[in-house]
């Protein structure tokens, strides 16, 4: 599998060493951790939903961004109350602003210096916590 080093960060991710009967066959299966910044070939595969449903890249930035409108403070509260959840859970956390029933969400991964795997998972779960708003 392809080995991916984030520009800013250290190594991959190292599976432990496998081996067949023959010990000298040993066979090294490295993990591309979902913090490792997005190759182009991810972009061109991943971004194109995440645009159709209102992200954008964000200009000098690795970055996606999404403004979100609800019909109350009440309910923006709530929204970014399960999205602080689910940031915890992942370990990966948005770049947010709320004004009333505003938010504006930037998505990043700082220990890459740019867009990894976990944005797009985090920009999904986004997605589908808001109903797509
Ligand atoms: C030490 C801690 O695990 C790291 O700082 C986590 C926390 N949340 C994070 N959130 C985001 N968006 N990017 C990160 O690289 C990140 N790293």
């Amino acid at each position: 599998m392809l080995v991916l080093h984030c520009p800013l960060a250290a190594g991959g991710s190292m599976a432990p060493f496998s081996h067949t009967a023959h010990p000298k066959h040993m066979v090294t299966i490295f993990k591309v951790s979902e913090s490792h910044w997005l190759t182009p070939a991810d972009r061109d595969q991943l971004l194109p939903e995440l645009r159709a449903s209102g992200w954008a890249e964000v200009g000098g930035r690795d970055a996606i961004y999404k403004e979100l409108q609800f019909k109350s403070f009440n309910q923006a509260f709530g929204f970014m109350t399960r999205v602080a959840l689910q940031a915890e859970k992942m370990n990966h956390h948005p770049e947010w602003f709320n004004v009333y029933n505003k938010v504006q969400i930037t998505l990043t991964t700082h220990d890459c210096g740019g867009l990894s795997k976990r944005d797009i998972k985090m920009a999904k779960f986004i997605d589908k916590t808001c109903n797509n708003c």
